[in-house]
């Protein structure tokens, strides 16, 4: 059985490289021509552990290969992924022009049956308008080939996605025809017998799981968000009301973890488009727009946090460490470091910046006040002569910084911790005006 990847980005470069794994042939397209050029010379072109070590095993194996021909990858494939991104419209809704377009060259050269799998997180119905779309194209051919959609939302996250599909928590296909299923059973047979838990189910509960899975993280993260600002108003700390929530199995200490707010490329855009989806069926989802408020409120709070505990920022410098929006990722999409720094430029505070992976995707998304930032060569740099540090993303790094060394070559004493890194050294308050988060 021959898979084809449409979309080489973060979910289709892992999921082609872990299906070769799987032993499956793959073929892995995308309408970027440098990105192709870069996994045909043995490059992956985004950051993630570990995926290159299994690409290049997969390659040498002959399993996978890389193309930017949509004719070759559709007509040679009988399965095809549809691994596209679907950013959010101006309105929150979710833009479908990729995935629709995908659909349109799968009507154009389809040549026999196919079960066409939908990767992207789409809004619920996007199966159906996949569907119209080939069939259309297929009248306009005169032509009539059987197949099927199913709905295979992904759930790994950034960073961590090898492992995560190789071991996913549950495998989740939507489905309206018994020979899709049995062909989606074939393409994962791998974890099928290994016992990963399988939920087969019609297509628009599919559709609707995946959007339904981040948006109650996000809700959890808003919530201990929320609870952080309330705790430092009250004295109270954070991390041990997650520490005890989280011992309660119903509630899980997953997801628990206060900081500057979430974001990346899913949540932040996820939660736009489900309340978007329920408010065209009529539906106001008012505990997601509560998550997605409270969101935005945080990082606005954390700008406040800096600029009152310090006087006001204009004219001083802050080391910012951290700009991605997680660690082990380059993905500066709604990175809450990208607000942070814009709330404290308007404030007046000239930036130095450091991050191991988002330099290069931060120097073009910060472009617009690029004369108050200098990014810096490695974390220390960053914070000599600096006023202020401010630990915005937890790279392990971070956490083994030598905060004596920091304290020498700093010029202020003000240090931010908005991920509590620090906050268990003993010499941390001595040595600094520490301010962590959601706590003293
Ligand atoms: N990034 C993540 O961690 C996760 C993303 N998702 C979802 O998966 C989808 C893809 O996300 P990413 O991989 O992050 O997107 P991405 O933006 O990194 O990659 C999308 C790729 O699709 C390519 N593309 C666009 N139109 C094309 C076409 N007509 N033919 C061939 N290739 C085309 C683009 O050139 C790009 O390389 C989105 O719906 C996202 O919400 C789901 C789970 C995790
Ligand atoms: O649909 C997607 O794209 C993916 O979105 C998230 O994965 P990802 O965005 O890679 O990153 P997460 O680890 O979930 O973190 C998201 C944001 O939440 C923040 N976060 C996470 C956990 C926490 O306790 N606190 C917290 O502030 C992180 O710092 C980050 O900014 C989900 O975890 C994946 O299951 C999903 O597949």
């Amino acid at each position: 059985m021959r898979i084809g990847v449409v979309g080489t980005g973060y979910v289709g470069s892992v999921q082609g490289v872990i299906l070769a794994e799987f032993g499956l042939d793959v073929i892995c397209m995308d309408v970027i021509e440098e990105k192709i050029a870069l996994l045909l010379q043995g490059k992956v072109p985004i950051y993630e552990p570990g995926l290159k070590e299994i690409m290049d095993k997969n390659v040498a194996a002959g399993r996978i290969l890389f193309t930017t021909d949509v004719k070759y990858t559709v007509e040679s494939s009988d399965v095809i992924f549809i691994a596209v991104g679907t950013p959010p419209k101006d309105d929150g809704s979710a833009d479908l022009k990729y995935v629709l377009e995908v659909a349109q060259n799968i009507g154009k050269y389809i040549n026999g049956y196919k079960v066409i799998v939908n990767k992207s997180t789409v809004p619920v119905g996007t199966a159906q308008l996949v569907k119209e779309t080939i069939q259309t194209v297929l009248n306009e051919r005169n032509m009539e080939y059987p197949f099927d959609i199913v709905s295979n939302p992904e759930f790994l996250r950034e960073g961590k996605a090898v492992g995560d599909c190789l071991k996913p928590d549950r495998v989740v296909i939507g489905f309206d025809s018994d020979r899709a299923a049995e062909v989606m059973k074939k393409v994962y047979d791998v974890l099928y017998i290994n016992e990963t838990p399988f939920i087969f189910t019609d297509i628009e509960t599919a559709e609707t799981i995946k959007y339904a899975s981040n948006a109650f993280l996000a809700v959890k993260i808003s919530f201990i968000n929320e609870m952080a600002l309330l705790a430092e108003k009250v004295g109270a700390n954070v991390q041990e009301i997650a520490r005890a929530m989280g011992m309660d199995g119903r509630i899980s200490p997953k997801f628990l973890h206060a900081g500057p707010g979430y974001g990346g490329s899913c949540f932040p855009k996820d939660t736009k488009a489900i309340v978007d989806i329920g408010r065209k069926y009529g539906e106001e989802l008012k505990v997601i727009q509560g998550a997605i408020e409270a969101n935005e409120k945080q990082k606005q709070r954390m700008v406040e946090k800096i600029v009152n505990r310090m006087n006001g920022v204009k004219g001083k410098t802050i080391a910012i460490l951290g700009l991605s929006f997680k660690p082990e990722t380059d993905d500066m999409r709604d990175a809450p470091s990208i607000d942070i720094i814009n709330g404290l430029v308007k404030n007046g505070a000239r930036i130095k910046a450091y991050c191991p992976q988002g330099m290069k995707e931060a120097k073009w998304r910060l472009a617009t006040i690029e004369e108050h930032i200098q990014y810096c060569e490695n974390e220390y740099d960053a914070v000599q002569n600096a006023d202020a540090t401010v630990f915005i993303t937890e790279w392990h790094q971070f956490r083994g910084m030598s905060l004596q060394r920091m304290k020498d070559i700093m010029k202020g004493d003000f240090v931010f911790d908005l991920r509590n890194i620090h906050v268990k050294d003993r010499h941390v308050r001595t040595m600094f005006n520490y301010c962590p988060l959601g706590r003293n």
